[in-house]
């Protein structure tokens, strides 16, 4: 079966976009990560802060009997939400944090040894979106595809089991947790498992389904305004499930609106709709453009689990969706299919694949 690492095999990735600022050594920002101020990609352009609930994103609990409605409005209003009683613990999130911010906080040569591989997929680096923009991003990753022992071996040659206990820990309740959102989400779609005809879902949810667990940290900027943490994107996941630390820093674009900020609430975690759930809905769910700016004072860690399908699978508008006068937006093609040209053309991506 194709693995996302062999997806990305294909697209090797400049080693100056892999290999991260070393961000203790510099007092100001350099040229080369100051991103324009007048365009839309500029870190202050337009943004709103969610004083007012109409501009920020729904709360959902998960146990709330009416849970199913919500996450479709949510879904089809902004793409994204953020879950409550989702039944992990804040003692994990709080470990993972923990680990992510000892990752980070190894000196710089020490970090590199971590390094992602110019055809790679996992380890240490940039995200992967950098060479798309003319300018770098103020962040660092951490990329992990199931096993992070082989990194975390590089990294602390005695010390590595606590890291990969955390994150293997991790994983699985994330697994767990997006197993159960998948079924929400389809029946707020008012599709039932088995309805879904072809087989990539049900696939995705018993066996395959392509995982990462993406390590961010942004750390504090000397000039915030100038700076990018993480550029405007979309995912290419179903869903992605975030934990963010308590340092404001994720933003959402919405249509007429602009730039919304997500505050962190504590314990609750962040789902973004990605491309692949967005066809899927054949476009009824939006898959949410979303960045991260930085901080002048205080870094910022997040922690992305993204959820999507077997990259040997099928995707295309769920059958239920389509045909009453409904016709499907986009043709159906493989997933590897989607994540090379989503590798090659990013935002352009989705409009290469309409009807
Ligand atoms: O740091 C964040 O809040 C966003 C991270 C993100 O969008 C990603 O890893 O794809
Ligand atoms: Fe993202």
């Amino acid at each position: 079966m194709t693995t996302l690492s062999e997806a990305y095999r294909d697209h090797p990735i400049h080693l100056h976009h892999i290999i991260p600022l070393d961000f203790d050594s510099v007092q100001a920002v350099p040229d080369s990560h100051v991103w324009p101020q007048s365009d839309k990609y500029s870190p202050s352009s337009g943004v709103l802060l969610p004083s007012d609930e109409h501009f920020s994103i729904p709360i959902i609990d998960l146990m709330d009997p009416t849970a199913a409605a919500r996450v479709r409005h949510a879904c089809e209003t902004w793409g994204a939400f953020q879950l409550t009683s989702h039944g992990v613990s804040s003692c994990l999130l709080e470990d993972v944090e923990h680990e992510a911010r000892r990752l980070f906080s190894l000196p710089a040569r020490q970090k590199m040894k971590a390094l992602r591989l110019p055809s790679g997929a996992t380890g240490y680096g940039l995200a992967r979106i950098s060479p798309f923009f003319n300018k770098f991003m103020w962040h660092e990753g951490f990329t992990i595809m199931g096993s992070s022992a082989d990194h975390a071996r590089e990294l602390w040659p005695y010390e590595y089991k606590r890291f990969c206990d955390v994150m293997d820990n991790y994983q699985t309740k994330m697994k767990a947790l997006a197993e159960r959102l998948l079924l929400l989400i389809l029946e707020s779609l008012d599709i039932s498992k088995e309805e879904m005809n072809y087989s990539s879902l049900v696939h995705a949810s018993e066996k395959g389904a392509c995982t990462a667990l993406q390590l961010n940290n942004y750390p504090s900027c000397p000039n915030p305004n100038q700076a990018m943490g993480l550029a405007p994107h979309t995912d290419t996941s179903l869903f992605t499930i975030l934990h963010q630390s308590d340092t404001m820093g994720l933003q959402i674009f919405q249509d007429g609106v602009g730039w919304v900020s997500v505050c962190p609430i504590a314990n609750a975690l962040v789902v973004n709709v990605g491309d692949l759930l967005h066809i899927l809905s054949n476009a009824r769910f939006h898959s949410v453009l979303h960045r991260a700016v930085v901080n002048q004072t205080q870094h910022r860690l997040s922690i992305a689990y993204f959820y999507g399908l077997p990259a040997d699978s099928q995707v295309s508008p769920a059958s239920k969706l389509v045909g009453s006068g409904q016709l499907p937006i986009y043709r159906s093609l493989m997933v590897k299919e989607y994540i090379k040209m989503k590798a090659e053309h990013l935002d352009k991506a989705l409009s290469l694949i309409r009807i």
